[in-house]
């Protein structure tokens, strides 16, 4: 499902925090959003929902998910926000149900189909031990976790995610990343990601998108994004480059 966005305006508060964004992503791909701080990459990804009020073209597999009621929209692309509303008291199992409402009748139950697909979700997000602890008993990792899981089980053929690993240690950053890789490998799934570290962005991504000052600064291959240059240039930082495996840049800080 090819996720299309051209000259994408969006304002917030009066003030224009994306202005003429266009990107492709074809259908079965990854494409990794990088930028600094306030750059608008969170923005993109709510206006690529079709949560924002914004001017432009937005299309997802063909369709636009403004023109969708939330249900339908749900059906078609899942989220997982950067700092989710967790409600406390809720056990893991349940909020991760909530990723099937789209698909359970109004005033109707949920199936033992949505469950069993909840189970499976939470068992391949390496959560299966903690289906029945309460939201507000997890460790910050763990919640970041369960939120991918809740979008995960929303069984969509596009895929947002705002920032999925900031939270994570390094095992399970390389878990995350793997099995999103892995569904979009098996499921076909069209995947956009935020994400801050770069090496780890050029490492699993086939497109990255550098946004800067709410425009798009660069676009392309991770070897021809992350240049000590561009990373210089809208970072403001001082990196050593290197080829790693397949030719994918690998980033190291230089102290100044
Ligand atoms: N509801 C809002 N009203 C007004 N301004 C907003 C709102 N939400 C975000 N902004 C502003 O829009 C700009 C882009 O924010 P956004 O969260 O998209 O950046 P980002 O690139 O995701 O940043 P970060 O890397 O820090 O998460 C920032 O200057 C932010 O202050």
């Amino acid at each position: 499902m090819t996720i299309e966005v051209r000259d994408l305006d969006v304002a917030l508060d009066g003030r224009p925090v994306l202005a003429g964004v266009s990107l492709t992503v074809p259908a079965g791909s990854w494409t990794a959003v990088i930028g600094p701080n306030g750059a608008g990459k969170s923005t993109l990804l709510r206006a690529v929902l079709g949560l924002l009020p914004c001017r432009g073209g937005i299309t997802v597999g063909g369709v636009d998910p403004r023109a969708l009621k939330p249900r339908h929209r749900a059906r078609l692309v899942a989220y997982a926000p950067q700092a989710p509303n967790l409600p406390a008291g809720m056990t893991v199992f349940d909020y991760t149900l909530l990723g099937r409402s789209p698909y359970i009748p109004h005033l109707g139950r949920e199936s033992a189909r949505d469950r069993a697909v909840v189970a499976e979700v939470l068992e391949r997000l390496d959560l299966a031990g903690l289906a029945d602890r309460e939201l507000d008993h997890l460790s910050g990792g763990e919640r970041q976790r369960v939120v991918l899981a809740r979008a995960l089980a929303q069984q969509t053929s596009a895929l947002l995610l705002d920032e999925p690993t900031t939270a994570l240690d390094i095992g399970h950053q390389q878990q995350v990343m793997e099995l999103i890789d892995r569904l979009r490998r098996d499921d076909g799934l069209t995947v956009v990601t935020t994400i801050h570290d770069l090496t780890l962005a050029g490492q699993y991504a086939d497109d990255l998108v550098l946004v800067s000052g709410g425009r798009v600064a660069a676009a392309g291959p991770p070897r021809r994004v992350l240049t000590r240059e561009t990373v210089a240039e809208h970072f403001d930082a001082r990196v050593h480059v290197t080829s790693g495996p397949g030719g994918r840049p690998i980033l190291s800080l230089e102290r100044p």
